[in-house]
C-alpha cells in the first residue's frame, strides 16, 4: 500500500525551462519514499529511493566530467553495485541534462550487452549553516575516509545504482599482467558489435564510444556504458544490405565524442552525422588492443583530423567526396598515405587488416554496420573467438592505471639483464593473428618520435585520465599553416568553420556510385539481420555458455517512437539541396522504421514496409530542424522524451 504525500521541495527540478514536480509516493510497509513513474508497455519503471542506509559507498572507480562514480554495497542485499553520483546545484536547481539523458535512455535498454540501470537514489545533503560543519560526503557518513572525501556543494544529490562490473576495458589494456589472446579480443569485438547494434536499432547514436565506457563483468560479458552523450536518431535503423550508417535525417551537435574517438566526419565539422560515428570509435577500440593506448591522439580538434588522415590517408575525391564540402575542408588539402597496414601488419594478418580498415573507413557510408563487421571473416578464420572470456583474478578499473603505471616503472628498474642476441624471446613482441600473446605495454615497438607541436587548445580532459606516459601523445611535426583551415569564418569550438560560399553539389561523385535505388534499395524490402544469426557463433563455441544464449531473449522491443514526422534532411539551413547522396537517405519515406516493423519469429527479423515513417516530402522546402529546434517542430510541440530536447 502506497500513500502519495506532497512532494518536497528538494525534490522538485528543471530540465531545461520545464519545471518536474514528482509525485512522491511512501511505502507503508518499508517506509521508503519513492517517486511514482507512469509506466509504459515493455518498460522497465525505477522509483527513486532514499540512499542512506541502503547503500554504503566504497572506493573511487572512476572520475567523469559530470560526476564521479563509486563502487559500493546495496546493504540490504550485499550485492555490489557502482554508485554514479550526479549533483544537482541547488543554486540552479537544474537536473543535469545528460544525467537525465543516459537515465531515459538505459531505462529503454534491455540487452546483455549494455549496463543495466538498477534505480536512481536520492539524498539530500544538509544545507551548510556559516557556523556548522560542512556538507557530508555521499552516502557513506561513517565512512572511515570521510574526511578525504572532497566536499560537497550544498544541493540535491542523485545516484544512479548500476552493476558493479568487475573491470573497464581501459584498465584490462593498461594492465601488464592481463594478455588477450586474439580469441579474447574477438570475443570481446563480437560482443561490442551486439551491444552497438542493439543501440543502432533502437534507434540510439551512443556518442561517446571509447575503452573507458566498456565494462566487463565477472563472467567475461561485455557491457556498453555511460549514455550521458547518446540521444535518438532520426530516419530508419542500419541495414544489412549496405554499409554505412543511419541517422542523418537531422543536424546534431558537433561537441560529442572523446576526441580520440571522434570519427572524421564529425572532426570535420559534419552535424549531420551517423550511427558510423559509433563504428569508428569501435574501429579506435579494436586497434587499441594492440598498442594499448588509445591509437589517434590528436592534441586539438584540428591537430585530430591530421593525425586521423596521417593513420588512413588523406582521402581522394572518389574515396571521401563530402569531405571536400565540409567546414573542415582544408584538411583534404593534405597529402598524408595510409600508414595503417605498416603500423597494425605485425599485429593483424589481411583479414584484420581489412575489418580495422573498413571500421575505420573515413566516409561513413563506407564503414561497415554493426551487423555486418559481426560477418566479417576475421570471426571465422582461426584463432576463432574464445568461447569465455578468461579474465585476471585482479579487478581492473581506469582509476588503477596510475598504479600499473608505477608497477611497470619498478619492474623495468629491477629488469634482469636481456637475453643476448640470437636467443632472444619473441614473446614481447606483437604476434601475428594466430598467436595467442599480447605484448606487454613496455614491449611495443615506439613510433618513431617527430619533433612536438605545442597544442593550440587545452588538451583534453580525458588526457588527464591517463598517466601521461601510457598516453603520451604521439609528438606531431608543427603543423603548416597552409594546411589549417582557414575559411573566413576561422575557426569555432576549435572545428573550422571553413570558407563561407556554398559547397559544390558532389553529385556527380557519388550518384554514380551510390543511387538512392541501389544504397538503399527503394524497390527492396530489407531484412535485417537477425540476432539469432549469433547461431554462426554459438556452432563454434561463441556464446554458448553465457547467460541468455537466445539473442532474441534480450531484446524487448522498445516503444516505437519512430512514427512521429521525424525531420529529414533535404535542404541545407540555407534553403538548398544537399548532395543527392543525403537526398537519397530519404528512404525513410517509403520504408518505416523502428522494432515495432520486425517481425520477431524465426531466425530473421523481417522489416515490413508497411507504412511510411515519416511526411518528409512535405518537409522538403522547410529548413530542417537542428538538435537545437527539433522540439519546436515536433509534432506534438513537446519532445516525446528528454532526448529530443538534443
Ligand atoms: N557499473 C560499473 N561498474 C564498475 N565500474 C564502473 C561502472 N560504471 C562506471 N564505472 C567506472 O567509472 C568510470 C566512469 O564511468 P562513466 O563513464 O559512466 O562516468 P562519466 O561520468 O559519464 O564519465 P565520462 O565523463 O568520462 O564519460 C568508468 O570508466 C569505469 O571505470
Amino acid at each position: 500500500m502506497s500513500t502519495p504525500e506532497r512532494t518536497p521541495a528538494s525534490l522538485k527540478y528543471r530540465i531545461g525551462k520545464v519545471k518536474q514536480v514528482p509525485t512522491v509516493v511512501k511505502d507503508d510497509k518499508t517506509g521508503l519514499e519513492y517517486i511514482q513513474v507512469q509506466s509504459r508497455d515493455n518498460e522497465n519503471v525505477y522509483g527513486v529511493t532514499k540512499f542512506l542506509n541502503n547503500y554504503r559507498e566504497e572506493e573511487k572507480l572512476g572520475q567523469g566530467t559530470f560526476g564521479e562514480v563509486f563502487k559500493g554495497i546495496h546493504l540490504g542485499t550485499n550485492r555490489k553495485v557502482a554508485i554514479k553520483r550526479i549533483l544537482v546545484r541547488a543554486e540552479k536547481d537544474l537536473f543535469p541534462i545528460t544525467a537525465q539523458r543516459e537515465i531515459t535512455i538505459l531505462k529503454r535498454m534491455n540487452h546483455k550487452n549494455i549496463v543495466k540501470l538498477i534505480e536512481i537514489v536520492h539524498d539530500e545533503s544538509p544545507t551548510p549553516k556559516t557556523d556548522g560543519p560542512s556538507p557530508r560526503p555521499v552516502g557513506n557518513y561513517n565512512n572511515s575516509n570521510a574526511a578525504n572525501q572532497p566536499k560537497l556543494i550544498s544541493g540535491k544529490h542523485f545516484f544512479m545504482i548500476l552493476p558493479y562490473m568487475v573491470s573497464d576495458l581501459t584498465g584490462l589494456l593498461h594492465n601488464p599482467r592481463v594478455k588477450f589472446g586474439m580469441g579474447d579480443v574477438k570475443n570481446i569485438m563480437l560482443q561490442l558489435f551486439e551491444g552497438i547494434n542493439y543501440i543502432h536499432c533502437s534507434k540510439f547514436l551512443h556518442r561517446d564510444i571509447k575503452t573507458a565506457n566498456i565494462l566487463i563483468d565477472h563472467k567475461g560479458i561485455v557491457k556498453i556504458a555511460d549514455f550521458g552523450l547518446a540521444r535518438n536518431y532520426y530516419g530508419s535503423p542500419p541495414n544489412v544490405k549496405f554499409p554505412g550508417g543511419a541517422g542523418s535525417g537531422a543536424k546534431y551537435t558537433s561537441v560529442v565524442v572523446t576526441r580520440w574517438y571522434r570519427a572524421p566526419e564529425i572532426v570535420l565539422g559534419d552535424r549531420y552525422y551517423t550511427t558510423a560515428v559509433d563504428i569508428w570509435g569501435i574501429g579506435c577500440v579494436f586497434a587499441e588492443f594492440f598498442e594499448k593506448k588509445p591509437i589517434l591522439q590528436g592534441q586539438t580538434d584540428i591537430d585530430q583530423g591530421h593525425v586521423i588522415f596521417k593513420l588512413m590517408g588523406t582521402p581522394s575525391m572518389d574515396e571521401w567526396g563530402l569531405a571536400y564540402h565540409l567546414p573542415g575542408s582544408e584538411l583534404t588539402k593534405t597529402n598524408y598515405k595510409s600508414t595503417l597496414k605498416e603500423r597494425f601488419s605485425p599485429a593483424l594478418n589481411e583479414t584484420g587488416l581489412d575489418l580495422l580498415s573498413k571500421l575505420l573507413a573515413l566516409d561513413p557510408y563506407k564503414r561497415l554496420t554493426a551487423m555486418n563487421a559481426k560477418k566479417h571473416d576475421f570471426f571465422f578464420e582461426e584463432p576463432l573467438p574464445s568461447a569465455e572470456l578468461t579474465l585476471p583474478n585482479e579487478e581492473c578499473h581506469e582509476s588503477d592505471i596510475k598504479r600499473y603505471k608505477s608497477e611497470l616503472n619498478e619492474s623495468m628498474s629491477q629488469k634482469p639483464p636481456s637475453a643476448p642476441t640470437g636467443h632472444s624471446s619473441t614473446d614481447n613482441s606483437i604476434r601475428s593473428v594466430t598467436g595467442t600473446a599480447f605484448p606487454r605495454e613496455a614491449s611495443i615497438p615506439k613510433v618513431p618520435r617527430l619533433d612536438p607541436v605545442k597544442p593550440a587548445v587545452a588538451v583534453p580532459v580525458s588526457t588527464s585520465r591517463y598517466n601521461a606516459s601510457a598516453t603520451q601523445p604521439m609528438a606531431k611535426p608543427a603543423i603548416s599553416a597552409s594546411l589549417l583551415p582557414k575559411g573566413p569564418k576561422g575557426i569555432k569550438n576549435g572545428i573550422p568553420t571553413g570558407p563561407n560560399k556554398l559547397p559544390p553539389n558532389p553529385r556527380d561523385s557519388y550518384g554514380s556510385k551510390y543511387s538512392t535505388e541501389s544504397r538503399f534499395g527503394a524497390t527492396s524490402r530489407i531484412t535485417t539481420e537477425s540476432y539469432n544469426a549469433g547461431s554462426r557463433y554459438r556452432g563454434r563455441g561463441w556464446g554458448t555458455s553465457r547467460e541468455g544464449t537466445s539473442y532474441s531473449n534480450n531484446y524487448a522491443v522498445p516503444p516505437d517512437r519512430s512514427q512521429s514526422s521525424a525531420p529529414q534532411r533535404s535542404w541545407d539551413s540555407r534553403g538548398n539541396p544537399y548532395p543527392n547522396k543525403y537526398v537519397s537517405q530519404d528512404y525513410n519515406n517509403t520504408k518505416p522504421s523502428g522494432y515495432g516493423q520486425y517481425n520477431h519469429s524465426g531466425d530473421q527479423r523481417e522489416y515490413r514496409p508497411d507504412h511510411s515513417e515519416s511526411s518528409a516530402t512535405a518537409n522538403q522546402r522547410n529548413p530542417q530542424p537542428t538538435e537545437d529546434n527539433s522540439k519546436a517542430t515536433h509534432p506534438n510541440n513537446k519532445p516525446k522524451d528528454v532526448a529530443d530536447y538534443y
